[in-house]
């Protein structure tokens, strides 16, 4: 009897125990809950609120609102209700947008010690290996050697030893879009990339075919389809790059693996043709590469070889499909603006003359001229939301709070648009700079980005792209391409999405102004 009281006894203290303490972990996840809304709440209160924007889901947040297509234009309707500061919350990540070319200077120029990182990527930045490139890097050491390397080579006073090499190749992309119109596109992207790879490899590109360009256009595809937002489930969930490869669903990381394998391709084989031909030669100088490594006697460290190597590649990947866009939104403005195109030919006439073709060296003499290429860069700018900026610590700015590692966009193409700054800002106006170089520079200052990020190219695009328009404003006329009927195509002004934006369906003829201009151009093509 006494035992089975002593068992029953202590299976009730079991059980009343096993109550305790079950009622002891709920107490405590009931406090730790507690706690942590409190904390949340007591930290709101604490800390300013975030920049006004579109009220969000639970969980979801904004996720749903964050326009997909052309998103610059919705940003910009937002920018009525909301203003120059929006604030976007997706899955835990923090958006803000800046439409206001103030608020972008306060912040990207003013504030640039602590608005340079960028936003981490999982697909591409990790796993398929653009992460090592200037444009994604984070804001780091690394960073720094290599961005010393471009902006040495770029910078103001090295520009004009390039000079010769640019207008090469715009007389040849003049005379061969005059030969045959359908190869605009091709032939821009050609010759692009020729400019490119001579002054970042000492290297002469073969020919459309060449595989030192055909590898790095690929890889360059291959990294807008990494980047696309909302593609890839991993970089909402990086926790999936752990998966191993054979699991079923995870294609993705067999796809980073091959693109990895091609961007090193894309990198390191020209590099390591400029280091087998600094002997031969064949590597020209001046060029980033080459001058870098005979100034090093041939011999790097393996960190400053690396550091070379992904200086080197961001060449084409900053240069490339930023100056295309450029080009075509030129050829667009002229098929739709032949005024100011006749405005602009009737200056070279009358300061260049009708007996040699323009230098990049006439650029100050030629103001008109001037004001077209930044009416180009304002009307549809190559990047219209730049490239994002993350932040790196927190920081509170006009009693708003921005939170560290928020992701921060320019909204370049309002601020371009700004009907207050800009009157009547879709229209195709050169005059509206007045000739002033100080209201060029404004348009250029936002165009080509901001702080220690901003293009370290700006000074060499500058020459390409004054080189492209002064041949073919001096040599040739851009009209409408004709149909099979004999009609004439006249393009309309819209653009693709994405990153780096082009104008659709860009398509033209040239016609030579003059016997006298044709000759001067095939002179100057043979020549070259
Ligand atoms: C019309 C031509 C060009 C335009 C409109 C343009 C525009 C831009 C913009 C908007 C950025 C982002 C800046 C930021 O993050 O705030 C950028 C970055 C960059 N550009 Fe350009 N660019 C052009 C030509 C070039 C050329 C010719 C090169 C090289 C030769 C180049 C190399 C780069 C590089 C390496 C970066 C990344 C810089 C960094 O992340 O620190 N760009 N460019």
């Amino acid at each position: 009897m006494d035992t089975v009281l002593g068992a029953s006894f202590a299976i009730g203290l079991a059980a009343v125990s096993r109550n305790v303490i079950a009622n002891t972990y709920t107490l405590a996840a009931a406090a730790f809950f507690i706690f942590i809304v409190v904390r949340t709440i007591a930290a709101r209160i604490a800390r300013p609120p975030y920049p006004p924007g579109p009220s969000g889901l639970p969980i979801l947040g904004n996720t749903l609102h964050i326009p997909q297509f052309r998103p610059w234009l919705t940003y910009s309707e937002w920018a009525a209700k909301y203003g120059d500061t929006i604030h976007l919350e997706a899955l835990g990540e923090h958006i803000i947008v800046l439409n206001s070319s103030r608020v972008a200077r306060d912040l990207l120029d003013k504030r640039s010690a602590i608005y340079s990182d960028r936003p981490h990527f999982v697909m591409a930045g990790e796993l398929s290996g653009y992460g090592a490139e200037l444009p994604l890097q984070n804001y780091n050491n690394a960073f720094r050697a290599q961005r010393k390397i471009v902006a040495q080579t770029f910078n103001p006073s090295m520009v004009s030893r390039y000079y010769h090499i640019q207008e090469a190749e715009a007389r040849k992309l003049a005379k061969s879009i005059l030969d045959d119109p359908s190869a605009l596109i091709s032939q821009t992207k050609f010759r692009i990339a020729s400019i490119i790879m001579r002054v970042t490899y000492g290297y002469t590109v073969k020919g459309e075919d060449d595989p030192m360009i055909t590898i790095p256009f690929t890889s360059m595809d291959n990294f807008s389809r990494a980047t696309e937002p909302g593609m890839w489930m991993v970089d909402l969930i990086p926790q999936l790059k752990y998966l191993p490869e054979w699991t079923p669903g995870a294609t993705f990381l067999r796809t980073a693996k091959k693109w990895k394998q091609l961007e090193w391709s894309a990198s390191w084989n020209p590099y390591r043709w400029c280091k087998d031909n600094l002997e031969t030669g064949a590597a020209l100088t001046p060029s980033l590469c080459a001058t870098a490594l005979s100034q090093a006697g041939g011999k790097l460290s393996k960190e400053d070889e690396e550091t070379l190597v992904w200086a080197a590649s961001s060449g084409l990947g900053g240069g490339l499909d930023t100056n295309m866009s450029t080009i075509f939104t030129f050829i667009l403005a002229m098929l739709h603006y032949p005024d100011v195109q006749a405005k602009a030919q009737k200056e070279i006439d009358m300061v260049v003359g009708t007996d040699r073709l323009p230098s990049i060296k006439d650029r100050p003499a030629l103001p008109y001229v001037r004001s077209l290429i930044a009416e180009v860069y304002r009307w549809n700018p190559a990047v219209p939301l730049g490239l994002p900026h993350a932040l790196s610590q927190d920081d509170v700015y006009e009693g708003m709070f921005f939170p560290k590692g928020a992701v921060v966009m320019p909204n370049v193409w309002h601020m371009l648009h700004d009907s207050a700054v800009y009157p009547d800002p879709m229209a195709f106006r050169p005059e509206r700079f007045e000739d002033s170089d100080a209201e060029m520079r404004k348009v250029t200052d936002l165009a080509f980005g901001f702080g220690r990020r901003a293009c370290p190219g700006y000074d060499f695009a500058e020459g390409t792209v004054f080189a492209v328009v002064a041949t073919i404003l001096a040599t040739s006329t851009v009209k409408r391409a004709v149909d099979e009927r004999g009609k004439d195509i006249m393009p309309e002004v819209t653009y693709t999405s994405g990153t780096i934006v082009f104008p659709e369906n860009v398509i033209c003829s040239l016609e030579s102004r003059s016997p006298r201009t044709r000759d001067m151009l095939l002179q100057a093509v043979s020549l070259a």
